[in-house]
């Protein structure tokens, strides 16, 4: 094992970052940051993941700090804007905050809207984008097939670069990627990837023309290079909405990937309202460079959690630290 229990906890800083809107129900996201010999590293798996799932996001974290990373192989990294599933008049103000971005990842199928809410969306950023823009909405897996061929039928019509988890399992990509084929529109897998007990077995089905690829759930860029060389499939690299430093790990990984076609989702520092980094990594001209940032001391202290969020935080490293232990040769 790389970095001992000791040298995790010896070093953590729990925060908690104030969010500009909510997203996923989010408005204060919490991650762990560790310092290791190659530099600082981030744990951050969503609260409600339970362990075994949130063990491959230390194992990630393990790798980044303690493991020296592969060669990158560019030094910019071009980056969508993520718009969340807000009301078509916010879409401008939040294409802002990507100055230079030629791409929009538009999120839709929200419980509790309808598809004119996404057509709105949709819309609203395609008029802001330009013909030239790039858009392609993400659905988190929460269409059924039907539900899915009438949105992007209706979607298409502002000119799809791809369609992201449409569905939730492998069999409904596959017919959901079988009955739009007409439209030329590609279907990208990015749950079927990061949550998959099997990361390749929607490669392997022929269900996606493209795979999301995500650091920190897949176990680090080590782990997620092998999916990518194994997997044959064109990927974009993307977040889980990390700090600068999660963001660091994921430029990383696409700084290694040996081709990158698509732009990445890894702008989204630009949805917190504070950072930890003295140089938060936000896009300029539409890309984020790849390098570890300074972190800034003040910025932890300041964005420091509450005492119970952080005994919270510290017991999920340990009980996570066992499973990667248990489950590895690190
Ligand atoms: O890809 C992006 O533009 C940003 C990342 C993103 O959308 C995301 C962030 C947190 C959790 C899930 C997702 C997702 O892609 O589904
Ligand atoms: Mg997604």
């Amino acid at each position: 094992m790389l970095a001992h229990l000791d040298d995790l906890l010896g070093t953590a800083r729990v925060v908690q970052l104030p969010m500009r809107a909510r997203f996923r129900g989010i408005t204060l996201r919490e991650a762990v940051l560790f310092e290791g010999p190659e530099g600082w590293t981030e744990f951050s798996p969503f609260v409600e993941y339970r362990d075994e799932e949130a063990s491959a996001w230390l194992h990630a974290a393990i790798d980044f700090g303690w493991r020296a990373q592969p060669a990158p192989l560019r030094e910019l990294i071009p980056v969508n804007a993520t718009v969340p599933a807000v009301a078509a008049e916010a879409v401008a103000m939040i294409l802002d905050r990507y100055p230079g971005a030629r791409t929009a990842k538009v999120k839709v199928a929200e419980p509790g809207q309808t598809l004119a809410d996404d057509i709105a969306r949709v819309r609203a950023v395609r008029d802001r984008l330009g013909p030239e823009g790039r858009i392609r909405i993400d659905a988190n897996a929460l269409w059924n097939v039907d539900e899915a061929e009438h949105a992007i039928h209706a979607l298409a019509t502002f000119d799809l670069e791809y369609v992201e988890q449409p569905c939730a399992t492998v069999e409904e990509l596959a017919e959901i990627r079988a009955r739009t084929r007409y439209m030329d529109i590609p279907i990208a897998a990015d749950e079927s990837v990061r949550k998959a007990s099997d990361p390749l077995a929607v490669a392997r089905a022929g269900a996606a023309d493209l795979l999301v690829i995500k650091a920190q759930p897949l176990g680090g860029v080590h782990a997620a290079l092998r999916i990518v060389a194994e997997a044959g499939l064109p990927v974009v690299v993307s977040s889980a909405l990390d700090t600068s430093i999660g963001i660091a790990m994921g430029a990383r990984l696409a700084s290694a990937v040996p081709a990158l076609d698509f732009d990445c989702g890894l702008g989204t520092v630009a949805m917190f309202e504070e950072d930890v980094a003295v140089e938060p990594i936000v896009p300029v001209d539409g890309a984020i460079r790849v390098e570890r940032p300074e972190v800034s001391a003040a910025q932890l202290d300041r964005l420091s959690a509450p005492a119970d969020r952080r005994d919270w935080w510290l017991d999920r490293v340990r009980r996570c630290y066992r499973l990667v232990e248990r489950a590895t040769a690190l």
